[in-house]
């Protein structure tokens, strides 16, 4: 099928980035917002002065509050904070259209995948991941970039990858949803685990070892729901675990820095506008983890700290007293 008219759900940092891109081309591109200060902001300004600022868009992009407005669209790219995506597509006219999901993370309520949640709400519709290493001012500044795209079949695989892909925004191909989907919400998690090393000082040593341990917890959890190692290693998990743990552009990675130097995590999620998905996945995904008897230490650390159910200095000694297992990923 031809894709033209692609619509963006989502006008935080990352949807409006990803708008951007669609528009690279010149191409008209719809971008459905949940403010209507954003929708002024873009439509008027040419900026989304609330999550984006400072980032000059292509006038190719139309905001909008209506979401009866994307009916018209060839295929939508879903980029809402994941709790919310099955109540904005409930609401939205979808009939079948190709759907991208971009947002990372586990419904909370249900334990689904993101893609078993569209699924649901949208069961005509095929449905696709983007997933990588992908800092939205990064993207929306054009500077080069690489992202996996999960697809229900190759064909479409490759018209979405014909109509998105820039120089400036590589994309790959794979059938391997679920294990796009389980790099980009797992990373999270780890990327509190590395801030809160980072907000205690512990070292380059330590932070590097716990990217390795961390990938062994989202490798361990993907196997066991079928993902791929080829994926888990590529832009959707290492790639972007690498770029969350080891930088404060991260929201999630500067959640655990602020943890560490001594704020209260209840406070620092009551405060914020942004979203750090990981404080949402971190306790679906330990349930899950403990339900399947899926051993993930860092994760069930990451899950304590934020409840404030154990503290930093005994979460740290846990970790640390762990006896050392035989091989490093079982
Ligand atoms: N910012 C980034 O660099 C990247 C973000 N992502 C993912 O994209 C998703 C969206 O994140 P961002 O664009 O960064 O958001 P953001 O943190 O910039 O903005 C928050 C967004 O949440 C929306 N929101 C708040 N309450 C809502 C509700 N009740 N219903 C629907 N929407 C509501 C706001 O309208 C706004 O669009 C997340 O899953 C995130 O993990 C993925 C890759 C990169
Ligand atoms: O997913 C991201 C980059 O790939 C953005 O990470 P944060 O949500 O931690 O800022």
């Amino acid at each position: 099928m031809t894709i033209e008219r692609l619509a963006v759900i989502g006008g935080g940092a990352w949807g409006t980035a990803l708008a951007q891109v669609a528009a690279g081309s010149g191409r008209e591109t719809l971008l459905w917002v949940l403010e209507t200060e954003v929708a002024d902001s873009i439509n008027t300004i040419g900026e989304n002065s609330l999550y984006l600022p400072g980032v000059p868009l292509s006038p190719a992009i139309r905001a909008t509050n209506d979401l009866g407005a994307l009916a018209d669209c060839d295929a939508w790219l879903v980029v809402t904070p994941a709790q919310h995506m099955r109540s904005v597509l409930e609401q939205a006219p979808h009939s079948g259209k190709p759907l991208v999901l971009c947002s990372k993370g586990i419904e909370n309520k249900t334990g689904l995948m993101l893609h078993h949640v569209a699924a649901e709400v949208c069961p005509d519709s095929p449905i696709n991941v983007i997933s990588g290493p992908t800092f939205a001012h990064e993207v929306a500044a054009a500077k080069p970039t690489a992202v996996t795209l999960a697809c229900a079949n190759w064909e479409l695989g490759e018209d979405l990858r014909e109509r998105i892909a820039l120089p400036s925004f590589r994309i790959y191909l794979t059938d391997d949803i679920t294990g796009a989907e389980i790099g980009g919400a797992v990373k999270n998690v780890l990327a509190i685990a590395c801030g809160v090393v980072e907000g205690s000082n512990l070292g380059q040593n330590a932070r590097a070892a716990l990217i390795a341990r961390g990938f062994a917890e989202m490798a361990r959890f993907g196997l066991a729901h079928g993902a791929r190692l080829e994926t888990l290693t590529g832009m959707a998990g290492l790639g972007d675990l690498v770029l969350t743990c080891t930088s404060t552009s991260s929201r999630n990675f500067s959640l655990g820095k602020a943890i560490a130097e001594g704020r209260s995590a209840k406070e620092l999620m009551s405060d914020r506008r942004t979203v750090a998905e990981g404080a949402f996945t971190a306790p679906v995904l330990r349930r899950i983890a403990d339900e399947q008897g899926i051993d993930m230490p860092i994760v069930t650390a990451v899950d304590d700290l934020l409840a404030e159910r154990r503290s930093l200095p005994e979460v740290l000694e846990a970790l640390r007293t762990r006896p050392p297992r035989r091989t490093e990923l079982h």
